[in-house]
C-alpha cells in the first residue's frame, strides 16, 4: 500500500514508529508535512499539493494533526477524503473530538457516562454553573486544551469564580465539572482501534497534582479494565466515529465517567505501559480497513 503520514513532525516517538512498522510490513508510507500541504479547489477535481507536486495514488491517509492547526490539518485532509483517499480517522469525527463540550454533548446523548459538566457564556452565571455540577470543588478546563494545560482545580466559591471571571474576561472559552475525587488524581487511558481496546494504562499524577497527564510530570502503568470500563471505551470511539482513539476515564463512585476522547492519541506511554505494538497493530487495521472511496462521510460537512 501508499500511506500518507500527515504530521509536521517526523520525528516524534509515534510518528517513527508509525513509520517503521508501515515500513516493515512492506508499504511505502510518505511523511507530508501537513503546513506544506495546499488545496486546490476546482468543481469537481479535489487536488492536494505537496511542494508543488500533485500527491496521487494514496490508499490511506494516516492524520496526526496537532491541536494548533486543527482547522488548516482538518482542510488537508478533507481534501484526501473527497479524492476517495481513505483515513484512518475522518475529518468530521476529528473535528467533533476537538471540542471537549461538543464530544461530552454527543457522548451524553448516548448515555454514557461522564463528569456532571456545565458552560455558560456570561461569568455572572459563574455561581450558577459551580452549583449546577455539585461544587465547589469544580474542575474548570478550556475547551481545546490538551496535554493538562487549562486544567484548574478550584476549591472553594471564591476561587472558582475569580477563575471563571479571569478565563471569560480574557475571552477563553471554558467548561466547568464535578470534580472526581475519588479518582485520586487517577485517569485510565484505553487505546481503541477498530472498535476493540487492544491496549489501556493508568496514569498517575505527580504528588500534589491532580491532574496524571504524563506531560505534567504523571507516570504510567499497565492496568487491567473491568468489563464495563471496556465497553464503555468502545461505545464512545464509536459514538464519535473515531477508528483510533484513546478514551479517558475516570473511575468514581458512579462507575466510568469519560474526559475525552483523543483523536491523535501518543504512542510513546502506551508502549512502554503495556509493551505491546501498537503501531503495527493501527498499520494491520490500516491493511484490513483501507479501500479507495470507502469514506463514510467522504470529507462532507
Ligand atoms: N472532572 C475531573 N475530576 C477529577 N480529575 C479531573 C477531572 N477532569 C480532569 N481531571 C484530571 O486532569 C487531567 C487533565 O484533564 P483533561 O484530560 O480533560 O485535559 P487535557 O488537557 O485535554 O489533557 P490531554 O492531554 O489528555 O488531552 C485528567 O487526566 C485528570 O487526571
Ligand atoms: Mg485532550
Ligand atoms: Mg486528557
Amino acid at each position: 500500500m501508499k500511506i500518507a503520514l500527515l504530521a509536521r513532525n517526523p520525528n516524534l516517538y509515534s510518528h517513527k514508529r508509525l513509520i517503521e512498522a508501515a515500513e516493515a510490513r512492506g508499504h511505502q508510507i510518505d511523511w507530508l508535512n501537513t503546513l506544506r500541504c495546499t488545496v486546490h479547489i476546482a468543481s469537481h477535481k479535489p487536488e492536494v499539493y505537496y511542494d508543488g507536486e500533485p500527491c496521487i495514488g494514496y490508499d490511506a491517509v494516516i492524520p496526526r494533526i496537532g491541536a494548533s492547526i486543527t482547522n488548516y490539518g482538518l482542510a488537508i485532509l478533507r481534501q484526501f477524503e473527497m479524492r476517495g483517499c481513505w483515513p484512518l480517522n475522518e475529518s468530521v469525527a476529528i473535528g467533533r473530538s476537538r471540542d471537549k463540550l461538543r464530544s461530552l454533548q454527543i457522548l451524553a446523548k448516548h448515555g454514557l457516562g461522564l463528569p456532571l459538566t456545565a458552560y455558560a457564556n456570561d461569568p455572572k452565571k459563574a455561581e450558577e454553573i459551580i452549583r449546577a455540577v455539585k461544587g465547589p470543588p469544580v474542575v474548570i478546563k478550556l475547551l481545546e486544551g490538551t496535554q493538562g494545560i487549562g486544567v484548574v482545580l478550584a476549591d472553594s466559591m471564591s476561587s472558582a469564580k475569580s477563575v471563571i471571571e479571569a478565563f471569560r474576561g480574557a475571552n477563553v472559552n471554558i467548561l466547568v465539572q464535578e470534580f472526581i475525587k475519588e479518582a485520586g488524581g487517577t485517569d485510565i487511558r484505553a487505546l481503541v482501534i477498530g472498535g476493540k481496546v487492544v491496549a489501556a494504562m493508568k496514569r498517575t499524577g505527580a504528588p500534589d497534582d491532580f491532574r496524571s497527564n504524563l506531560h505534567r510530570g504523571g507516570s504510567a502503568q499497565l492496568i487491567k479494565i473491568t468489563p464495563e470500563e471496556r465497553s464503555t471505551a468502545v461505545r464512545a470511539a464509536k459514538r464519535m466515529g473515531l477508528n483510533v482513539c484513546g478514551v479517558d476515564m475516570l473511575r468514581s463512585n458512579h462507575g466510568p465517567v469519560i474526559m475525552e476522547v483523543n483523536s491523535s492519541p501518543g504512542l510513546e506511554g502506551i508502549e512502554a505501559a503495556t509493551n505491546k505494538d501498537i503501531a503495527g497493530q493501527i498499520i494491520e487495521f490500516i491493511e484490513k480497513s483501507a479501500k479507495i472511496g470507502a469514506t463514510k462521510t467522504k470529507g462532507a460537512g
